[in-house]
């Protein structure tokens, strides 16, 4: 048995799958971001945990003799956060999120002490990154900078806590800014632009391979043998990517999270970064991906459900109901609650409402909202595009991988074929299982049979009209923020 542990943003899920790669059983524990100021996102690290350890009790009261049979885990998460330790490996302040945008400023500076970033790094530097909030906490929070003795991504510092080892792996690594991305180890010279050393930076094994063994009293309190191995593992992106099998060049999928992501997997790294693309390290070896980023994405449609009181499911059956005048006259939504990455980097970026009347009640703006996001995948996979990136089949994953709705409406926008597979809501948790599962095995040609496609759920064929229709939506949506008022001098961020 494996299992595969996906620290996401609003929940920490586990799921754990047999010997034959199925899903036996999944648990969950819900998460909070606090947001002490504006554009700030932050995390308790001791929250993971607790959260980490509800979910292990909920999954093992579900399948006890299964559960103790647990050979090797994985881990996957949310990428780009910071949590900075000091002595004793002491957290020595809330962890600094993905979609945290204090670090504006700091991105100019750090493309000017670093020119050669874009080469080595192959992206933007983005305020989400981890290397700007480092810069942002040496001018800010001086004495926490002076004390900090490594720097750990979020599912890394469950890794220290699972196994005491202080470890990352590429795919994670390539988000932080300080990765030299085509040789997948740390750059000097990137991390010597942030005032920091090598030895401030965890060891680096791949995600397929083990990066230690349980702690000992980690292994008493959850009931398993200290000899369970912990895997490399991957940020969400690759270790998603690991779950549906997009593991060869030219697979790729839409994630559907708190953030969006549209991710296709490349033989070598192909940086394009005029386009706010990522370009990062996948979570298995001699392979890149490119990916766009939202960093609003189904968290638009939790927002707005919160706003007028109803559950996703519910609110999507409503749309359901609309028929194509209804769909036709509906508002327009902006997706950017949070800013933007792909393809603007632009941190003041905001959600708009376009084009309200009495007609319209809640269903007809929770289909704007949805076909907001599902827009900004479509401006994400243009800007794919442009980076020499062609898809014919994508598959869908994560939360709202749950709406068959939504799947259709994202094929007919993108005109592009979508696919569930059987476990696609789960993300990354199944990836890691998998990361955990090559791990523990040693067996020639195992990761064509680990990575293997899951069986298909659904299929989503774009429908031409349906395309057509669109198009003047879409073009009066991109017209909408370029209508955004002047912002403030700091706004020059690279690629703006
Ligand atoms: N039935 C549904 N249809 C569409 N979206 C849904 C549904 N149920 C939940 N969601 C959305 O899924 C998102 C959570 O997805 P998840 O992949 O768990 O995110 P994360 O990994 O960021 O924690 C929420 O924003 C929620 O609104
Ligand atoms: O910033 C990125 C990728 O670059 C996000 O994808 C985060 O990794 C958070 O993911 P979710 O919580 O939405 O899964």
């Amino acid at each position: 048995m494996y299992l595969g542990i996906d620290l996401g943003t609003s929940e920490v899920k586990i799921v754990l799958m047999d010997q034959a790669g199925k899903l036996l059983a999944d648990a969950g524990s819900a998460l909070t971001v606090s947001r002490p100021q504006p554009r700030w996102s932050e995390q308790d690290p001791e929250q993971w945990w607790q959260a980490t350890g509800e979910a292990i009790a909920k999954l093992r009261a579900k399948a006890p003799a299964e559960f103790r049979a647990v050979r090797a885990i994985g881990l996957s998460g949310q990428m780009h956060g910071a949590v900075v330790l000091g002595a004793q490996d002491r957290v020595l302040r809330p962890a600094i999120l993905w979609n945290d945008l204090r670090s504006i400023s700091e991105c100019v500076e750090l493309t000017e002490r670093a020119p050669q970033l874009h080469q080595i790094a192959g992206n933007l530097a983005m305020p989400g990154f981890t290397a700007p909030k480092l810069l942002w906490l040496a001018h800010h929070e001086p004495d926490v900078f002076a004390a900090m003795q490594m720097v750990l991504l979020p599912k890394d510092w469950l890794r220290l806590k699972l196994t005491g080892n202080k470890v990352s792996e590429p795919s994670d690594a390539a988000g932080t800014l300080w990765l030299d991305v085509a040789k997948r180890d740390w750059s000097d010279e990137l991390l010597t632009a942030t005032g920091m050393r090598r030895s401030h930076m965890p060891r680096l094994v791949e995600g397929g391979e083990s990066s230690g063994t349980l702690l000992p009293e980690v292994a008493s309190a959850w009931g398993l043998s200290p000899e369970v191995i912990v895997a490399g593992g991957g940020g969400d992106g690759a270790a998603s990517a690991v779950g549906i099998g997009a593991v060869n060049p030219g697979d790729g999928f839409v994630s559907l999270g708190t953030s969006g992501v549209l991710f296709v997997v490349n033989d070598r790294f192909r940086p394009n970064p005029a386009q706010a693309v990522h370009a990062f390290c996948h979570a298995l070896p001699g392979r890149w991906h490119q990916m766009s980023v939202m960093l609003s994405a189904a968290s638009c449609l939790r927002w707005f459900c919160r706003l007028v009181s109803v559950d996703e499911a519910t609110l999507l059956n409503e749309i359901a109901e609309l028929d194509s005048a209804a769909l036709e006259n509906a508002p327009l939504f902006l997706p950017y609650l949070s800013g933007e990455r792909t393809p603007h980097n632009d941190p003041y970026a905001q959600g708009v409402f376009h084009g309200l009347s009495h007609a319209h009640g809640r269903a007809a703006l929770g289909y704007a909202v949805i076909e907001g996001v599902t827009f900004g995948m479509a401006d994400g996979l243009a800007a794919l595009h442009t980076a020499g990136t062609e898809v014919t089949e994508l598959s869908l994953v994560g939360g709202g991988s749950r709406s068959p709705y939504w799947a259709q409406l994202i094929a007919d926008a993108l005109n592009v074929r979508m696919v569930t597979h059987v476990g696609s809501e789960t993300g990354g948790a199944l990836g890691a299982a998998r990361l955990a599962w090559l791990a523990a095995n040693d067996q020639p040609g195992k990761e064509a049979v680990i990575c293997a496609k899951p069986p298909l759920r659904e299929a989503f064929t774009p429908n031409a009209q349906r395309h057509a229709a669109l198009q003047p939506r879409l073009a009066a949506y991109r017209e909408i923020y370029r209508c955004r008022p002047e912002r403030n001098a700091d706004a020059a961020l690279p690629g703006h």
